[in-house]
């Protein structure tokens, strides 16, 4: 499992007794761009850390183009964390050209490039003066400006509006093609991942449950409609719901009995079954 420029085997982080990741294993293929999602708590942070080197695993092992990444940031790496450290008394411009203090390999010029692709911005403002839309935006620059192999992002788009959203991802999306950069991008959002994302990495209770190619993973799922009352598949249910009238369930591989219409889910379909899944089983234990 060395191939691609990322590849986790087997890992786990705990923190006390809470198991944030546990047995992890999945590959990111050179120049894709994956989906990272998963419930609030599934992992989804300790992993981009733990990628990162920002962190070390507390078993397995994280390698970045076949280098083991124990608690160092590996130079082809750029991750923009939720919390977009930046100075606060420097001027945007004066943050990009700390960039070059900062980092191994910086260029300046894509620094600036992806700024002024970023409307919005003020490089005379000062930090601690921009929005957090405007943070977000100085951050990704200075990601940007690593030249990175893998980029890493950490709910981008939360902050932005959805201009600037979309310019985000135009921007990450042009250095995917002109760069062959890898990505991995969590978020809550969907529909823009549903955009932008050629894989998915779904995280819950800090376990993959689902990592492949999207078209790939949607055609392994079907949402079935039936009257209420049909049985379900044995195997291979993710989550069901019922109404008095009809039962309505998405599974996994599951052959699909008499009775049942059958359709493939869609991105945002096949996501919000496994967290509604997910939420289900914590509430059973509770
Ligand atoms: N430094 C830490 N110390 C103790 N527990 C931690 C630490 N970091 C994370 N955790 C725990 O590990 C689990 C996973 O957290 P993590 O932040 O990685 O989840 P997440 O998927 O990114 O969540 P969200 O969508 O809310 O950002 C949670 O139970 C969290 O409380």
């Amino acid at each position: 499992m060395n191939a691609g420029p990322v590849c986790a085997e087997g890992v786990a982080k705990h923190f006390g007794r809470t198991r944030a990741l546990d047995d992890c294993t999945f590959t990111l293929p050179e120049g894709s761009v994956t989906g990272l999602v998963g419930p609030n708590g599934a992992g989804k942070t300790t992993l981009l850390s733990l990628i990162a080197g920002l962190a070390k695993p507390t078993r397995g092992t994280v390698r970045v183009h076949g280098t083991e990444v124990r608690g160092r940031m590996h130079p082809d790496v750029s991750l923009l964390t939720q919390r977009r450290p930046l100075y606060e008394q420097f001027t945007v411009r004066e943050m990009m050209r700390a960039g070059a203090a900062m980092n191994d390999r910086w260029s300046e010029e894509r620094a600036f490039e992806v700024l002024d692709l970023l409307a919005g911005v003020d490089k005379d403002a000062k930090v601690h003066t921009l929005s957090a839309g405007a943070r977000t935006q100085v951050a990704i620059a200075l990601a940007l400006g690593r030249l990175p192999k893998v980029l890493l992002l950490d709910e981008p788009l939360s902050d932005l509006d959805p201009l600037a959203r979309d310019e985000t991802l135009r921007i990450v999306m042009t250095d995917v093609a002109e760069r062959g950069t890898t990505v991995l991008l969590s978020s809550h959002l969907l529909t823009d991942l549903g955009d932008v994302c050629d894989h998915l990495l779904l995280l819950d209770e800090g376990r993959v449950q689902v990592a492949g190619e999207i078209e790939e993973v949607l055609g392994e799922h079907r949402v079935l409609v039936g009257p209420a009352g049909l049985a379900l598949p044995a195997d291979g249910v993710v989550d069901s719901s019922q109404t008095p009238r009809q039962t309505t369930a998405l599974v996994r591989g599951a052959a699909v009995g008499d009775g049942w219409e059958a359709t493939q889910p869609n991105l945002e379909a096949l996501v919000m079954g496994y967290l509604r899944a997910s939420r289900t089983r914590r509430l059973a234990r509770r």
